[in-house]
């Protein structure tokens, strides 16, 4: 696929540290974090105007999932957009909290394990054809994923256990992995979820539902972690002769791999051989090249991300991780801890660097150490903060996340009841006339317009807001309208 549509979702990690008196627990903060978006959207699941969707299930996780994307920079600019959402509401929940005698700071951390070792993920959604050979999906994308936290990990210091001492893993979900392939998501936690749900053509596509991969700050380890995929993806959906990989023990080959960051530890694989996670993820790269020297680049980033794959690979099997300390989220985590260690001579077990690993994760865009570095040039970037920022209002142009957007945003200033999921656009008032969408690369549909000049003479009526305009509007920018209706023109004067 020329164009793939690619979504992420995010759950973040909650901590309120109380002033005076004890935090609130994660629960409570999290239910006053979603007081602003329970008044906008009468749900804690809402679908918003930059055409994602906010989410509290039941516990403490808050969950932000982009809009369907298919350029990597507008995915990347999404998911930060997130990061700002998020944040945003944590502001207004501390000041919520502080009037009901719970001052305090709330935390929002973008990690994966909270500090009693419980898991939250991050997962990714690829479109991909139905015709894909499912066989393929366990013999070369499982044992790309298993491999793939060299490129993509979150990094983190694992505490000292069973005779081993501390030490740095790759990846923060690898040891909460459950199984490779499977349906079911919370117990078993598998690597490739097979739930069939493709918000899509079911007769067409199918919704590839990742789970494994880590949450990620840095944009270049975003920009290989999905471009690499897609790069799996378009090889495995054009037949290429790729080899087997099919690993003997998947969960036990992710865990092993994640706590040794030499890369020289072997695996087995299913007929009978031993290989590295180097070995798998080079002959991928040099696979990729041969693919794209074959057919060409499909889109603007291809070459960056065949070169950040490779200097990533060399840095694991070198030793040299200043290849890649501005770049690849675990090596630029790993470098700061590492500097802090030094200036106190801390030893890698210090609670002071279990500290910074969790600062590392926190999405406040000045306390945030993720967001220190960047500013200070320690991490490489791909979209300015005024992309991000747009993106928290705007969505992407080039998928149907665009359609809902505005049929969102104008339903709501009519003040009409609606109803919007993936596919779906509804005014409750004319049910019949219900719309899916599901093609996720439709930017036009007629039937679309139709529907919403139902609401009366859009063009002369409604007026865009540009984003200051939205800006100074009370309640979170994410949240705040996208169109006003012009005041009916004044009558005209009697004559006399
Ligand atoms: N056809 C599609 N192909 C790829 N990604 C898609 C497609 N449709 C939607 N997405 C993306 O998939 C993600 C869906 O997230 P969401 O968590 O809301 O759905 P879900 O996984 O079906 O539901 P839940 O997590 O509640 O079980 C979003 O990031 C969205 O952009
Ligand atoms: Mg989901």
């Amino acid at each position: 696929m020329d164009r793939r549509v690619v979504g992420v979702e995010t759950e973040f990690g909650l901590a309120h540290r109380g002033g005076e008196r004890r935090g609130l627990p994660p629960e409570e903060a999290a239910r006053y974090l979603f007081r602003p978006v329970l008044d906008w959207g009468r749900s804690s699941n809402v679908f918003i105007p930059n055409g994602s969707r906010l989410y509290l299930d039941v516990g403490s996780h808050p969950e932000y999932a982009t809009a369907e994307c298919d350029r990597l920079t507008d995915l990347i600019a999404s998911d930060r957009a997130g990061e700002l959402i998020m944040h945003d509401l944590a502001l207004r929940a501390e000041q919520t909290m502080a009037a009901d005698g719970y001052a305090g700071t709330l935390y929002l951390l973008k990690n994966n394990i909270d500090s009693q070792g419980n898991s939250y993920g991050s997962h990714e959604n690829y479109l991909i054809p139905r015709t894909t050979h499912f066989r393929r999906l366990s013999t070369i994308l499982l044992p790309f994923l298993v491999t793939r936290q060299l490129l993509a990990g979150a990094g983190r210091i694992v505490p000292a256990a069973d005779g081993r001492g501390a030490h740095w893993a790759f990846s923060q979900r690898a040891d909460h992995m459950w199984e490779g392939i499977s349906s079911a998501t919370t117990r078993a936690r598998p690597i490739i979820n097979t739930r069939d749900e493709p918000h899509a053509d079911a007769g067409v596509h199918r919704r590839l539902h990742v789970i494994v991969g880590d949450s990620n700050m840095s944009e270049t380890t975003q920009l290989l972690r999905f471009g690499s995929t897609d790069l799996v993806l378009r090889m495995i959906e054009a037949g290429v002769p790729l080899g087997d990989f099919e690993l003997e023990d998947p969960i036990a080959a992710i865990r092993t791999i994640s706590h040794d960051l030499t890369g020289t530890a072997t695996v087995p694989t299913r007929d009978g051989r031993r290989v590295t996670a180097v070995d798998v993820q080079s002959a991928l790269l040099d696979r990729s090249r041969r693919f794209v020297a074959e057919h060409g680049a499909h889109h603007e980033h291809v070459d960056a991300v065949l070169e950040l794959w490779e200097r990533t690979l060399q840095a694991v099997s070198s030793g040299d991780h200043t290849l890649i300390e501005a770049d690849i989220d675990w090596a630029i985590k790993k470098r700061t801890v590492e500097d802090v260690a030094a200036r106190g001579g801390l030893p890698l077990d210090a609670p002071r660097l279990t500290q910074v690993d969790m600062a590392y994760h926190d999405v406040h865009p000045e306390r945030g150490l993720f967001r220190m570095l960047e500013r200070r040039g320690r991490a490489t970037r791909l979209v300015d903060d005024d992309a991000v920022r747009r993106a928290t209002v705007d969505p992407p142009a080039t998928t149907r996340a665009s359609l809902r957007g505005r049929f969102l945003s104008t339903a709501r200033a009519f003040g009409v009841e609606h109803q919007v999921d993936w596919v779906q656009h509804k005014l409750v008032e004319r049910p019949l006339e219900a719309l899916m969408l599901k093609d996720p690369l439709a930017v036009e549909e007629p039937r679309l317009e139709s529907l919403l000049d139902k609401l009366g003479d859009r063009a002369a009526r409604l007026q865009e807001l540009d984003i200051e305009q939205r800006a100074a509007q009370p309640g979170p920018l994410a949240l705040s309208e996208r169109y006003r209706v012009r005041d009916a023109p004044p009558p005209d004067p009697p004559l006399i």
